[in-house]
C-alpha cells in the first residue's frame, strides 16, 4: 500500500485512528456502511447522509494504545487548570482521620487508546516496527472465532427510529450543554459525592476510636489475604506468634492496635504459607517503627504513590520492593513456580489475551501475566511500571472485600472477579507456557508478540483470578431470561460497589463481562444493609479489568486521568463503545477524579444496546419492548443504585 506524503503525516496524527485508516486504505476497507454511524450522524444534524468517505468507515474496536508522552504529563492544560480550580473549591471529601485530606492518586499512566491501530497507520504515524496483523478480538464487535454475522440493517434502523428518536436528549447531548447528562454534576455547583456507607462507617469508627489504626489503604493491603494458593484460607488455626509479618511488627510496637490485630488475624492465611512468612520478614522493615502511629502512617506514605514525591531519599521505598511486599514476597518467583501451584505444567491452557495481559487457565484459576518495568515494547506498548501495578493491586483487593458475607458489611456482592493471589515473577516464559501460547495462536491467531521475545530478566505481575467463564462477546445467550439475569447482576453489582466505594468501572464493554452457567438459582447482593436476592436463570457473571476504574478506598481515590488519552474518545462515530467513552467525557467534564456514578449507567445503556443489537437469543417482541422501555427509564437514572432500587424491569427476578 502506498503511504501518504510525509507532509500529511502530522495532520494524520490529529485525526481519529479510524479516519486515518479510512483515508489510507481508501475503498479497500470495503463498502460496509455502519448504520449506527449513519443514524448518529443524522441525529447530530450532520446534514443527513454522510460523505462517501465517512460511509466507508466501519467501527473498528481497538485496544488501548499507549501514547508516547512522558509520565505525569497531562496533555490538556485546560483540564489541569480546571482541576486546580475545582481543587480550590475544596470539593473533595476527606475521609482521613484528623481532617487529613483524602489523597488523590492518579495512576499517572501515560494512557493508551483502546485497541491497536492498523498496521498501515502504525507504520507511518508511530514509526514502530510492524506488528502482527491486527485481528479483531476482545473488544471488537465481531465475536472471536465465529463467522461474522451480516448486520441486520433493517432491524438496527427500526430500533433506532423507535427508541433513539425521543432519547436524543439523553443519548446524544449537545457538546455545548454541560449539564445535559448529570443534573447533580453541574460544574458551577459541584456536589460533594454522597459518602458511601462503608466509608461512612469507617470514618465513624475512626472517630470513635481515634487511635492509631492504619489508614484504610494500608489496612486493605494488610487485611486482604495473600491467599494460600491451594486450599481454603483458614483464620482459625492461624497463630500469629508463629509468623513474623509486617502486621506483627506493627503490633509489637503498638499495643493500641488490638482491635486491628484481631481483625487482621481473622483474615490472615494459615501458617503453612512459608514463602509469605519469609518475605514478610524482609518486608517488615518497611513497616517496623518505634513510635506507633507515626510509623504506620510512614508506612502508608511509603506505599502511597501520591506521597512519594514528598519523601526524602532516605524514606524512599522503591515500588518493586513495595509490590513484592504487597504480594507477600521477598524475591520474585519464576512463572513455573506460580503455575505449578495450580496445575501440572502440561495442563496449562491459554484462554485469552489483552493489550497487556496473557491469560492462562491453570487448574480452577486463570492466571493473567502482565510484563512490567522492562524496556522492551510488548505488543507495541510500553510496559506498565510496578507503581501502576501497585495501584491495580490495591483496587482489585479493595473490590475483593465486597465478597465478604460478614454481617459487618453493609455492601456485598460477588460480581467482581475474585483476585485469589498476586505474584511478582522474573525470568523467561516457561516452555509449557510458550507451548500453550503457540497452541492458542494456531487456533485463534494471536495479536500479541511471541513471549519468547522476553529477555532473561523480564519481570511480571501474575494475577491469580477466579475463573470467570467466557466473555459476553463470545458467550451464546440462550434466551431473554439469561439476558435479563445478566442485566440485573451487572446493575446490582455496580450499585453495591458504588455504595461501598464510589466505584465506577468506566470500561464495561462486552469483553469485560464474563459469564458462566452453574447450578445456583439465585444470587445475593447486600446494598446498604438491605439484602436482595435475584433469580439467575443459572447464569453467573463476573466483571473484570479495572484499568480505567475509579474507586475511593477511604484513603485514596484511585482513578485514571483520561484527559491524557485523547484517542480513547476518537473511536468511530456511532460505535456504541466509542460513543460511551465520549459520553463519559461529557458527564465527567474531564474531571476524572470526581465521582460520577452516571458513568455506570452509561455502560448499562451500552449493554442494553449490545444485547438488543449484537447478541441473538430467543426473545419475544414483548421482551424487546420491555428492554427498550428499560433503556428509556435507565437513561434518566444517575447511578446504578437508582436503577436497581427503582426499576420495575428487575422486579420479577427479585426473590427477597
Ligand atoms: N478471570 C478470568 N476468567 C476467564 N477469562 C479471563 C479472566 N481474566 C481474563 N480473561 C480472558 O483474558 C482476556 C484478557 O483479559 P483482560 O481484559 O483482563 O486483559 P487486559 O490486558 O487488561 O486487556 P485490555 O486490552 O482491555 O487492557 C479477557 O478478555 C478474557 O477473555
Amino acid at each position: 500500500m502506498q503511504l501518504p506524503p510525509r507532509h500529511q503525516l502530522q495532520h494524520f496524527k490529529t485525526l481519529s485512528l479510524q479516519r486515518i485508516f479510512v483515508l489510507m486504505m481508501g475503498s479497500k476497507t470495503g463498502s460496509r456502511v455502519d448504520l449506527w454511524s449513519e443514524i448518529i450522524a443524522e441525529e447530530e444534524g450532520g446534514g443527513g447522509r454522510q460523505s462517501l468517505q465517512q460511509q466507508q468507515q466501519q467501527p473498528i474496536y481497538q485496544r488501548r494504545r499507549r501514547q508516547k508522552t512522558p509520565q505525569n504529563q497531562i496533555t490538556s492544560q485546560d483540564a489541569n487548570l480546571k482541576q486546580l480550580e475545582l481543587k480550590d473549591k475544596d470539593i473533595r471529601v476527606s475521609f482521613g482521620g484528623g481532617g487529613r485530606a483524602t489523597k488523590r492518586v492518579s495512576w499517572n499512566r501515560s494512557l493508551s487508546t483502546r485497541g491497536r491501530i492498523s498496521i498501515a497507520v502504525a507504520a507511518c504515524v508511530d514509526n514502530q516496527p510492524q506488528q502482527k496483523q491486527a485481528r479483531k478480538r476482545g473488544k471488537p464487535p465481531v465475536p472471536k472465532g465465529k463467522a461474522v454475522q451480516p448486520p441486520n440493517f433493517e432491524k438496527e434502523k427500526q430500533y433506532f427510529e423507535e427508541v433513539d428518536a425521543f432519547e436524543l436528549l439523553e443519548e446524544s447531548p449537545s457538546p455545548k450543554s454541560s449539564s445535559t447528562w448529570a443534573t447533580g454534576n453541574e460544574t458551577d455547583a459541584v456536589v460533594i459525592p454522597h459518602m458511601s456507607s462503608r466509608l461512612e462507617k469507617w470514618l465513624i469508627a475512626k472517630k470513635l476510636n481515634y487511635s492509631c489504626e492504619p489508614s484504610s489503604t494500608l489496612s486493605k493491603i494488610l487485611e486482604t489475604p495473600t491467599m494460600p494458593p491451594l486450599g481454603p484460607m483458614s483464620g482459625n488455626d492461624f497463630n500469629i506468634v508463629d509468623v513474623i509479618t509486617p502486621e506483627k511488627a506493627v503490633f509489637e510496637t503498638n499495643s493500641k492496635l488490638h482491635s486491628v490485630h484481631s481483625r487482621i488475624r481473622s483474615y490472615l492465611p494459615s501458617k503453612g504459607v512459608l514463602e509469605r512468612n519469609s518475605l514478610a520478614q524482609k518486608s517488615s522493615s518497611m513497616f517496623v517503627g518505634h513510635e506507633g502511629c507515626e510509623d504506620i502512617e510512614g508506612a502508608v506514605k511509603k506505599l502511597s504513590l501520591a506521597s512519594t514525591s514528598s519523601l526524602s531519599d532516605h524514606d524512599y521505598v522503591d515500588p518493586v520492593t513495595a509490590l513484592l511486599a504487597v504480594c507477600g514476597q521477598s524475591v520474585p518467583s519464576t512463572l513455573l513456580e506460580v503455575f505449578s501451584k495450580y496445575c501440572e505444567p502440561e495442563n496449562i491452557v491459554k484462554v485469552g489475551e489483552g493489550t497487556y495481559g496473557e491469560a492462562f487457565k491453570a487448574g480452577n484459576t486463570v492466571c493473567k501475566i502482565v510484563p512490567i518495568d522492562g524496556d522492551l515494547l510488548v505488543n507495541g506498548e510500553v510496559q506498565k511500571r510496578s507503581e501502576e501495578l501497585l495501584e491495580e493491586v490495591i483496587l482489585s483487593r479493595t473490590l475483593n472485600n465486597l465478597r465478604s458475607h460478614d454481617a459487618d458489611f453493609d455492601n456485598s456482592c460477588t460480581t467482581f472477579i475474585e483476585t485469589l493471589d498476586l505474584r511478582v515473577c522474573q525470568g523467561p516464559y516457561d516452555p509449557s507456557l510458550v507451548k500453550a501460547w503457540e497452541y492458542w495462536d494456531e487456533k485463534h491467531g494471536s495479536e500479541n508478540d511471541h513471549p519468547k521475545e522476553f529477555p532473561e530478566k523480564q519481570c511480571y505481575v501474575v494475577f491469580v483470578l477466579q475463573h470467570g467463564g467466557k466473555d459476553l462477546e463470545s458467550f451464546v445467550l440462550s434466551n431473554f431470561d439469561e439476558a435479563q439475569s445478566l442485566l440485573v447482576q451487572v446493575t446490582a453489582g455496580l450499585a453495591v460497589a458504588e455504595a461501598a466505594y464510589e466505584f465506577e468501572h468506566r470500561d464495561l464493554h462486552w469483553g469485560n463481562i464474563l459469564l458462566r452457567r452453574n447450578e445456583s438459582a439465585t444470587v445475593q447482593f447486600i446494598l446498604e444493609g438491605k439484602k436482595m436476592i435475584f433469580r439467575t436463570s443459572g447464569l453467573l457473571i463476573s466483571i473484570i479489568d479495572f484499568t480505567l476504574s475509579r474507586i475511593n478506598t477511604g484513603q485514596d481515590i484511585l482513578f485514571l486521568d483520561l484527559t491524557s488519552d485523547p484517542y480513547l474518545f476518537k473511536g468511530p462515530k456511532g460505535d456504541r463503545q466509542a460513543e460511551t467513552y465520549r459520553k463519559m467525557k461529557e458527564v465527567t467534564e474531564d474531571f476524572w477524579e470526581g465521582s460520577f456514578p452516571k458513568t455506570n449507567v452509561l455502560w448499562l445503556l451500552y449493554l442494553v444496546d449490545i444485547l438488543l443489537l449484537k447478541k441473538s437469543f430467543d426473545r419475544s417482541s414483548k421482551n424487546e419492548r420491555d428492554m427498550r422501555s428499560f433503556k428509556k427509564r435507565l437513561s434518566k437514572y444517575n447511578s446504578a443504585k437508582e436503577a436497581i432500587v427503582s426499576d420495575p424491569f428487575f422486579s420479577n427476578l427479585l426473590v427477597v
